[in-house]
C-alpha cells in the first residue's frame, strides 16, 4: 500500500521526542511499533538531530516502507555549533520555549491530514501546552525508568517535608522517606541529581518536578520499562494515574514483532547521531567468552581528562579486556601526556572506539560485564542481555537507575560519586570475578522475564495493542462528537 493510499481512517499520530539521543532512539522504536500496527505517525526531530540521522543512518529508507511515515523537522532554537551535550545540554530547554514552541503551534494549527493524537516526550512541556491549547489529545511519553518518574513526582512533598535541599556532603547518605515504596533504601545521594541542587526554587529541578506531576494528568503514561521490573513503583504511580502503559523495553519489543527480513535489516542499521564504528565487532570475536568488560557513558556525559585517566589507569590494572567507547568530546585533552603504561595495557588488551554497536555488542559472547552511566536505554538494553553492571551514574535520572540496579534488582555494582583507578579495578574485579556468578544468575533471571513481558500475551504486548485501540477510540470519538 503505498503513501497515496494510507487508508483515510487511519488515525494519524505525532510523536515528539526531546532532540536527544536516548529519547529518539526509544521513541524511533515505538514509531515504528506504531506503524507497524497501521497507524500513520509523523516524527518531530529537530533540525539539528535530522541532520545528525540523514549522515549517520538509513532512516529514510527504513520507514519509507510504512505507508503515510512521515519525517518532519523543527528548530532547537541553540546556534549550530552548540555541543548538545554535557550540562550545558540543559540550555535547551530555554529555546524549545522561546523559538520551537510557537513554530509547533503553527505547525499542529496547519498540519495535513489533521493529528487525531499526539504522542510527547513527558519533559516537553511545551508540546503537552501546544496539544492542550489546540484540544488535540496528548499522551505522554517518558523515556526514563519508572522509579526515577516517582521520585520526581515526590519533589514537591520532599520539600515540604524538610527532606530538601541536601545539606552538603556529610548529608549524602540521609534516608529519604518521602518517595512510597524508597523508605528503606533511597538516600539523598541516589536522588536524580538535580534534586543535589542548594536551593529548592533551582528551576530545573521545578521545572522537571511540574513536567512530571504533569505526566499523571491527559489521556494516559507511555513508558519503556516492563511490570516484571518495576512492578512495585508502578503499583504506586497507579493510585495517582490509572492509565499507564507499560511497553518496554522497546528494542526487544520492537524485535519480536517485526518479521526475520525486516529484523535483519534493523540489525544492520542504527538510530545513532554518531558514526557507528563496527570495527571493535571482529576484535570481540578473537577474545574469550565473557571476558570483555564494556565500558560507555552513553552520549550526553562529558568526563574531565582527569576522569577519563583515572578509568584508564583502573581499567589497565585490573587486568581485564575492555571494550571503551570514547566519544570525541570526551577526549583526553590534546596537550595532555598519557603515561606509556596506558599505551601498552590498551594494545594488549583494550579496544577503544568513538561509537559502537551497542546493542550487538551487549549480544557478543565475549562481554562479561558493562561499566555504564546508567542511562536508561542502556540500563535496559543491559538487562536484555543479561550483562552485569557497574553503575557510574553522570546526572538526571542516572543515579537513581544505579541504586535501583545495584540495591533491588542485584544486577551489579553502584559506583556512585566514586572515581579512582583503585576503586574502578576493584569493582571491575568484583563485578567480572568475585561476584560474577551471583549477578549473572540474577541478570539471567530478569533476562529471561524481559523476553516474556514482549512475546504474544505479554504484558508490554499487550499493553502495546490496547494503546493502538485507545488511540484509534479517539479518533472515532473526535469524529462522532462533530
Ligand atoms: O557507543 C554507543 C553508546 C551508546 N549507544 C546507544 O545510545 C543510547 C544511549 O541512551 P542512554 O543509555 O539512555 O543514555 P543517554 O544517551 O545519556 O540518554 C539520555 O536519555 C535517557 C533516556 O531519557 C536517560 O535515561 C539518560 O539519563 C540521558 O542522559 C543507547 O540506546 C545505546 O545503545 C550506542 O549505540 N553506541
Ligand atoms: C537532559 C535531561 C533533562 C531531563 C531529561 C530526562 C528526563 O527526565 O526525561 C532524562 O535524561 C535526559 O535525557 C534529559
Amino acid at each position: 500500500m503505498d503513501k497515496e493510499q494510507q487508508p483515510q481512517t487511519s488515525p494519524h499520530v505525532l510523536i515528539f521526542p526531546l532532540p536527544a539521543q536516548g529519547h529518539v532512539n526509544s521513541m524511533l522504536k515505538l514509531a515504528e511499533l506504531l506503524a507497524l500496527a497501521g497507524l500513520k505517525i509523523t516524527f518531530l526531530n529537530s533540525d539539528f538531530v535530522h541532520e545528525q540521522l540523514l549522515r549517520h543512518t538509513d532512516v529514510l529508507s527504513r520507514f519509507s516502507k510504512y505507508a503515510g511515515f512521515d519525517f518532519r523537522t523543527i528548530p532547537d532554537g541553540l546556534p549550530d555549533e552548540h555541543p548538545r551535550a554535557g550540562h550545558g545540554f540543559m540550555k535547551i530547554f530555554e529555546f524549545l520555549e522561546s523559538t520551537t514552541k510557537p513554530i509547533f503551534k503553527e505547525m499542529m494549527v496547519n498540519i495535513k491530514p489533521r493529528v487525531d493524537c499526539i504522542i510527547a516526550d513527558g519533559v516537553l512541556g511545551i508540546a503537552v501546552d501546544v496539544a492542550e491549547e489546540l484540544g488535540i489529545p496528548v499522551i505522554q511519553f517518558r523515556t526514563i525508568s519508572a522509579c526515577c518518574i516517582w521520585a520526581y513526582f515526590a519533589v514537591s512533598d520532599m520539600i515540604q517535608a524538610g527532606e530538601l535541599p541536601i545539606k552538603g556532603k556529610e548529608d549524602m547518605d540521609r534516608l529519604i522517606t518521602s518517595v512510597p515504596g524508597m523508605e528503606t533504601f533511597l538516600r539523598c545521594r541516589d536522588l536524580p541529581s538535580f534534586c543535589r541542587a542548594s536551593d529548592t526554587m533551582d528551576s530545573t529541578l521545578q521545572r522537571i518536578s511540574q513536567d512530571t506531576r504533569k505526566n499523571f494528568e491527559g489521556h494516559g503514561l507511555l513508558l519503556n520499562t516492563f511490570e516484571d521490573l518495576e512492578g512495585d513503583i508502578l503499583s504506586h504511580m497507579r493510585t495517582k494515574a490509572p492509565k499507564i502503559y507499560t511497553v518496554g523495553p522497546l528494542h526487544l519489543h520492537l524485535r519480536t514483532r517485526l518479521s526475520d527480513s525486516s529484523r535483519t535489516l534493523l540489525d544492520q542499521s542504527s538510530n545513532s547521531f554518531h558514526e557507528v564504528d563496527r570495527s571493535c565487532l571482529p576484535w570481540l570475536d578473537k577474545q574469550p567468552k565473557g571476558s570483555v568488560i564494556y565500558v560507555s557513558f552513553g552520549s550526553l556525559a562529558v568526563l574531565s581528562s582527569e576522569e577519563v585517566i583515572e578509568f584508564w589507569f583502573g581499567l589497565v590494572n585490573s587486568g581485564k579486556r575492555f571494550l571503551w567507547v570514547l566519544r570525541p568530546d570526551n577526549m583526553v585533552e590534546k596537550g595532555d601526556s598519557i603515561p606509556v603504561e596506558l599505551i601498552e595495557g590498551t594494545k594488549q588488551r583494550g579496544c577503544i572506539v568513538s561509537w559502537a554497536p551497542q546493542e550487538e555488542v551487549l549480544g557478543h559472547g565475549a562481554i562479561g560485564g558493562f561499566l555504564s552511566h546508567s542511562g536508561w536505554n542502556s540500563t535496559l538494553e543491559s538487562v536484555v542481555e543479561g550483562v552485569p553492571m557497574i553503575c557510574w551514574p553522570y546526572f538526571a535520572d542516572q543515579q537513581i537507575n544505579s541504586r535501583f540496579v545495584s540495591q533491588v534488582w542485584g544486577l551489579g555494582l553502584d559506583m556512585k560519586d566514586l572515581c579512582d583507578r583503585q576503586i574502578v579495578e576493584k569493582m571491575v574485579n568484583g563485578l567480572m570475578v568475585e561476584k560474577r556468578q551471583e549477578f549473572v544468575k540474577s541478570a539471567t533471571k530478569v533476562a529471561k522475564l524481559a523476553k516474556e513481558c514482549v512475546n504474544v500475551g505479554g504484558s508490554s504486548y499487550c499493553n502495546l495493542d490496547r494503546l493502538v485501540e485507545d488511540i484509534r477510540s479517539m479518533k472515532l470519538n473526535i469524529n462522532l462528537s462533530k
